[in-house]
């Protein structure tokens, strides 16, 4: 994984403060030294050289897209996936980053920037006769333990790891007409133009929970990942078909499980402390054998529906490559709490509770880059609900066209907070080089 350092501008209020002294080193993987330089006793303090490249406050986000995310773009066209983090504290210029605050070419944040290419060579491949294809976007927050998909209302979803060892997302069964249900994973909105991307991706962003930058925003106390892949129409409706397949298969998983938990309730007796066979009862076995085999038939439905969705995949090259964005929450929390200290705010229990589950997630995220450049065949996706969320990401990027921007403050007053996400940024470029 490439990490990169960007300094933002001082901003205005800011200025009684004074800015730190920074500097990098010339050569291939530069280090970073700062110095809090407010009296003669301050020493500077020196990264391992780990960082790809340093962006100073007068790089605008296109130079930043143009060294981190464009020379993978090509990759995701071939149908692979990459995958970019920005980590620093809150009001370091992270949404600045991913998102960007206006639209101006020069400012577009790296993922509206990469939706931006991504059409462009899509407008060209579409020029010839195979079926077209857009951009799937998915968008989600994650707090606590819980993801809310930001494209449908905000819905709380589960994340837990299925039977096929993947991780899912998924909202609550829901009832629908004729006692059909339905579960939700998170929604993927197809879009066909980058003027549709923007607009599904701005009414998204609408419904992040954000604030100023203080300690109690919300979208410093969130994780937010944006998904971009390349679909096609048949794609869409054979995922569709799929999650049909899925929930019809629910109420009749259900029933054979609880047909099968009653009969052996009924079989079995208590006798003494001792568990022992019923006299009075047979388990009625047929009936077990009937329910399973009911469910085995909707199992076989949903297993042609996947090979349907994998069929799919292999029929256009560029099909799935995918783009993945983490604007990671406010790193305060993962530096010893310093959050209260930061901002001279003090914490609720709530607030508390979520912070100790950033320290986790950063923590874990740590472990996993670790791990997975380390080429290591255990890797601790299970730490974490942010690295079990990213595992299938992890498990089909290459190392090489991931990347983590540290984003970082010149402002004197945030050095601690400035120093620890450098800590951060030089430790994982250290250990995935
Ligand atoms: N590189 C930059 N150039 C110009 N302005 C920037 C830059 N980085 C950040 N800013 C400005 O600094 C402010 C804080 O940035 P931003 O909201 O991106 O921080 P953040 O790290 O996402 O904070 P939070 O975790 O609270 O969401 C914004 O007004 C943003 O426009």
């Amino acid at each position: 994984m490439n990490v990169f350092a960007r300094w933002r501008p001082l901003a205005h209020a800011e200025e009684p403060s004074g800015t730190i002294d920074y500097s990098s080193s010339n050569a291939s993987l530069l280090s970073i030294s700062i110095n809090r330089a407010s009296s003669a006793s301050d020493r500077p303090w020196k990264s391992p050289a780990a960082f790809t490249t340093v962006f100073s406050p007068d790089d605008d986000n296109a130079n930043v897209y143009n060294k981190v995310v464009e020379p993978n773009i090509s990759k995701v066209l071939q149908g692979e996936s990459s995958s970019f983090f920005a980590y620093g504290h809150s009001g370091s210029g992270k949404t600045h980053t991913i998102i960007g605050y206006d639209q101006t070419p020069s400012n577009l944040g790296l993922s509206l920037a990469a939706a931006h290419q991504l059409f462009e060579h899509l407008t060209i491949l579409n020029e010839s006769d195979t079926p077209q294809l857009g951009l799937g976007l998915s968008l989600f927050e994650l707090r606590g333990k819980s993801a809310y998909d930001l494209l449908n209302n905000r819905v709380e979803c589960h994340i837990r790891e299925g039977p096929d060892g993947k991780t899912h997302i998924r909202g609550k069964t829901e009832t629908l007409e004729h006692g059909k249900v339905r579960v939700r994973p998170i929604v993927q909105r197809a879009c066909w133009t980058f003027e549709d991307f923007q607009q599904v991706l701005q009414g998204g962003l609408a419904r992040r929970a954000v604030g100023t930058s203080t300690i109690h925003d919300q979208s410093s106390r969130t994780h937010a990942v944006l998904e971009l892949e390349i679909v096609n129409q048949a794609l869409v409706d054979a995922r569709e078909a799929l999650i049909d397949r899925q929930s019809e298969l629910v109420p009749v998983g259900k029933r054979a499980t609880d047909i099968s938990i009653e009969e052996q309730s009924k079989g079995y007796i208590c006798t003494d402390g001792k568990w022992g066979p019923n006299p009075n009862y047979t388990i009625n076995q047929a009936r077990i054998d009937e329910a399973n085999a009911e469910k085995a038939k909707f199992e076989a439905h949903v297993q042609t529906a996947e090979k349907n969705v994998s069929n799919i995949y292999n029929s256009a090259s560029g099909l799935g490559g995918k783009i993945v964005f983490v604007d990671l929450a406010g790193a305060e929390y993962h530096q010893d709490n310093t959050a209260s200290t930061l901002k001279g705010i003090k914490q609720t229990p709530q607030e508390k509770q979520e912070g100790r589950q950033i320290n986790t997630d950063l923590l874990a995220l740590k472990e996993v880059i670790r791990a997975w450049s380390a080429k290591q065949t255990r890797i601790p996706f299970r730490s974490s609900p942010l690295t079990m969320v990213l595992r299938e990401q992890f498990l089909s990027a290459k190392g090489s066209s991931s990347g983590m921007i540290v984003t970082c403050s010149p402002a004197k007053d945030q050095y601690a907070a400035t120093l620890n996400s450098l800590k951060y940024g030089g430790l994982v470029g250290a250990a995935t080089k």
